[in-house]
């Protein structure tokens, strides 16, 4: 049934529909039209997102019974205190059947808070599968991480991995919380803060520079002796103001539109329409055109949207291109325009894929040794052929694999960039995210997997 603040909205938010409003309500289904036409808006004024402060994505990683959640609850409750976040209990971020049963954190949890400086979205990893899963499909792209690591056991295996998987997808900056500081003697925290500064070194983030907090995420929440409790966390969240950057806006960056049609317009020129993904560019701005293993040099001679000329070009623009020097010839979907030196293309690289379950709409069947899929990466595919990792015979669905692909063609790739596998029947089989790329590999190697090799 509708509430009175529903109606409320509606009848505020519709006056495209008021002549509806001027019947009684009476008839469901008349109700239910009004309701349909203006969910949109309800939902924008229900959501308005108030953008006074930098976003940053962060979130609670490390092994599992360390304190992730009760961090989390913590950082809420004390938070709150400042009318900086709403609190979040224990019990509604693990709030899955499932996970009250257990004690413990099965998918991953999406909370927002704010510091006087930022407004960080946390996600609250589960200590395992899920959560890599995660990392990979970019669900929970984070620019920076809160280790958490109970001093009372130290370096466990799952410490060690995510902290792995995190440099593999990018993460460059961690801060690590030392929990359960009020069961270790300062002895075992000096031993545990050693043992993490060895390993964050090892794995190549700057161990010396990483901030290490100890404290108690259990006595934070339940308002015990602030020096262990709620201090603690002020100062975790002052190290992660001051320690992780704010991301470069994607204004800053070089610009990149991934071509989606090409059209060859009669004495003008060639027009290339696409999205800007990044940087800015106006008219008479040098370009490449880059992929299918071709480079081509022009010039921009002219940038429209919805049939109006545009003096710059943003990200988020869905923009026609006039290009100069370019024939419609020398490019098509999947070359992607950039500023001149910035694209480079490849055809051999490492990737952390997961390939989707049977339930997720994946394969029955495991993926071989050696295969052939589609890479679906923004606006191309190309045909792709993978090799399972040395030790591992196969990988079956539901599983994550550091894998390398060859590609039929050299394509523009870049570290973190995201792709599907497809398989013939245009079925996504997998997700992965780039975490090398090779220099071109010698004609011989790359024959192996294509006859006519690039
Ligand atoms: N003594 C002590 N116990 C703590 C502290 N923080 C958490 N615990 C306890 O450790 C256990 C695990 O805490 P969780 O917050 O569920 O751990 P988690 O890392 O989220 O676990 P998963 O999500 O399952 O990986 C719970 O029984 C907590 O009460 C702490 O600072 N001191
Ligand atoms: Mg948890």
């Amino acid at each position: 049934m509708l509430g009175t603040r529903t109606m409320f909205c509606v009848r505020q938010m519709a006056p495209t529909y008021r002549h509806l409003m001027q019947q009684p309500i009476t008839d469901m289904s008349l109700i239910n039209t009004y309701l349909r036409r203006c969910l949109a808006q309800v939902v924008v004024e229900k959501k308005t997102f108030k953008r006074d402060k930098p976003h940053i994505n962060i979130g609670t990683i490390g092994h599992v019974d360390h304190g992730k959640t009760t961090l989390t609850a913590a950082i809420t409750r004390i938070l709150s205190e400042k009318k900086l976040a709403k609190v979040k209990n224990y019990e509604d971020i693990d709030n899955a059947p499932e996970e009250k049963k257990r004690g413990i954190t099965i998918n991953a949890a999406h909370i927002e808070y704010s510091t006087p400086n930022r407004h960080y979205g946390h996600v609250d990893c589960p200590g395992h599968a899920d959560y890599i899963k995660n990392m990979i499909t970019g669900s929970s792209q984070m620019d920076g991480a809160i280790l958490v690591v109970a001093a009372t056991d130290g370096v466990m295996p799952q410490t060690r991995e995510h902290l792995l998987l995190a440099k593999q997808i990018g993460i460059e900056k961690i801060v690590v919380f030392m929990n359960k500081a009020d069961a270790a003697d300062k002895e075992m925290l000096e031993l545990v803060e050693l043992e993490l500064r060895e390993l964050l070194t090892q794995i190549g983030f700057d161990g010396e520079k990483t901030p290490i907090i100890p404290g108690s995420a259990l006595y934070a929440l339940e308002g015990r002796e602030p020096s262990l409790g709620k201090d603690a966390v002020m100062k975790l969240l002052d190290a992660v103001d001051s320690y992780i950057p704010v991301p470069p806006r994607a204004n800053d960056q070089p610009f990149l539109l991934p071509i989606e049609h090409v059209y060859s317009i009669p004495n003008k020129g060639t027009i290339v329409t696409g999205r800007v993904e990044r940087g800015v560019a106006k008219k008479g701005d040098a370009i490449e055109a880059v992929g299918h293993n071709k480079l081509s040099k022009g010039i921009i001679g002219g940038l429209e949207m919805f049939h109006q000329t545009v003096d710059q070009a943003q990200p988020g623009d869905q923009l026609g291109i006039l290009l100069k020097n370019i024939r419609k010839e020398d490019i098509r979907r999947g070359v992607f325009i950039g500023k001149p030196g910035s694209l480079k293309m490849h055809n051999k690289f490492d990737c952390q894929t997961y390939f989707l379950s049977k339930e997720e709409g994946g394969r029955e069947e495991p993926i071989p040794k050696e295969f052939a899929l589609t890479m679906y990466c923004r606006t191309y595919d190309i045909g792709a052929k993978g090799v399972v990792p040395e030790g591992r015979e196969m990988i079956m669905p539901g599983e994550d694999a550091s894998l390398t692909l060859y590609l039929s063609k050299r394509m523009v790739l870049e570290k973190g960039a995201r792709f599907t596998l497809r398989d013939a029947d245009n079925k996504t089989v997998g997700t992965g995210v780039v975490t090398n790329l090779h220099a071109d590999p010698a004609p011989e190697e790359l024959k192996k997997f294509w006859k006519r090799a690039a």
